[in-house]
């Protein structure tokens, strides 16, 4: 079995617009490997929602792509149609936010979850299927007699729920999960993330899981990258990102989010004011200056490449290490 699953290389993104060309995803490099979480977190606009799309080629036709994706060594940019739509469910499978739209409200659930099961292994009887049906339900901690109930019927979390049965029908080896827990409340969010990290322990899948949520990165994932316009500006070990930051902008996102459980929850990156830039209009230096607390003159002559520090951690700031 390769232990990489996942290989982004200098991966970049634009959508050309009639307002202008959108530099969503701009040179970005990422690994996940068996049995890894690997969580991106950055606020809105900063381009995670592409990185997680472009990875299974689920980017608008708009979106210009450069660099390399590789899943299971495969090269995911070049593959054919056919080897393309193996890969998605079988190879690799995404787990979306909102449920309720992304259910067809007219279906049964157990009809849902056994479309993607009878499309990739069509050889499959009958009652094979309704039995894996019911085995998944129960691994995200549904009884499998659920399987009869309409998506209007269950709750947002049993939905979401019913989501992850979904993504995990034709036994991927990565799942990438997209803010999948985010319109849940506060409780139900912790239940279905005890859900996620339990089954890649059991399972040994790997998982890119999205959020802007710091806190909630810092209990699953083992390593987080943050993003902030379209670039990885800080990657390392889940805990050391959140508790000894070195980027300004990853340290604000650490601040503003209390975690799991604490019902004092803010969605703001803490002290900063404004807003993410306009990708059209990005300027020479660090996008981030203009938000920055330790912004320094120099911070807007370049953008500053993502450097190597300790324990293989790496951040794109001239003032890490600066008093
Ligand atoms: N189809 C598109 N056409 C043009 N621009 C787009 C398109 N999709 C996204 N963008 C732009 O690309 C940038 C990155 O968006 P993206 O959705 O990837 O960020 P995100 O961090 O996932 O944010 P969110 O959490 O709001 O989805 C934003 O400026 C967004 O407006």
């Amino acid at each position: 079995m390769t232990a990489r699953l996942l290989e982004i290389e200098d991966l970049s993104v634009t959508y050309r617009t009639g307002e202008g060309d959108v530099p969503a995803v701009r040179g970005v490099s990422l690994t996940v490997d068996r049995g890894e979480i690997v969580g991106v977190a950055g606020e809105s606009g900063c381009g995670k929602s592409t990185l997680a799309s472009t990875v299974l080629r689920l980017q608008p036709p708009s979106a210009e792509v450069s660099g390399a994706v590789r899943v299971l060594g495969d090269d995911v940019m070049t593959m054919r149609w056919g080897d393309l739509r193996t890969l998605r469910w079988a190879g690799a499978s995404i787990v979306f936010q909102g449920a309720l739209h992304s259910l067809n409200p007219v279906h049964r659930v157990g009809r849902q979850i056994a479309e993607p099961i009878e499309l990739h292994e069509p050889d499959l009887a009958e009652g094979e299927v309704t039995r894996r049906v019911g085995d998944l339900l129960e691994q995200v901690g549904l009884p499998a007699a659920r399987a009869a109930a309409y998506p209007h019927q269950l709750s947002g979390g049993q939905r979401q729920r019913v989501m992850i049965a979904m993504a995990l029908a034709c036994k991927p080896d990565l799942v990438i999960a997209d803010e999948p827990t985010t319109a849940l409340d506060v409780m139900v969010q912790s239940q279905v993330l005890d859900v996620l990290s339990g089954l890649v322990a059991e399972l040994g899948v790997g998982m890119l899981f999205i959020s802007h949520d710091l806190s909630v990165l810092a209990d699953l994932c083992d390593r987080i990258a943050v993003m902030y316009a379209g670039r990885v500006v800080e990657l390392g070990a889940a805990d050391e990102v959140f508790t000894r930051p070195l980027h300004p902008y990853a340290a604000a996102l650490s601040a503003a989010f209390p975690r799991i459980g604490d019902p004092a929850a803010r969605y703001a990156p803490a002290g900063l004011g404004g807003d993410p830039p306009d990708l059209r209009l990005l300027p020479d230096g660090c996008p981030f200056t203009p938000r920055c607390p330790r912004a320094v003159e120099e911070c807007s002559h370049a953008e500053p490449p993502l450097a190597t520090y300790d324990a293989g951690r790496q951040a794109a700031c001239i003032r890490v290490g600066q008093a």
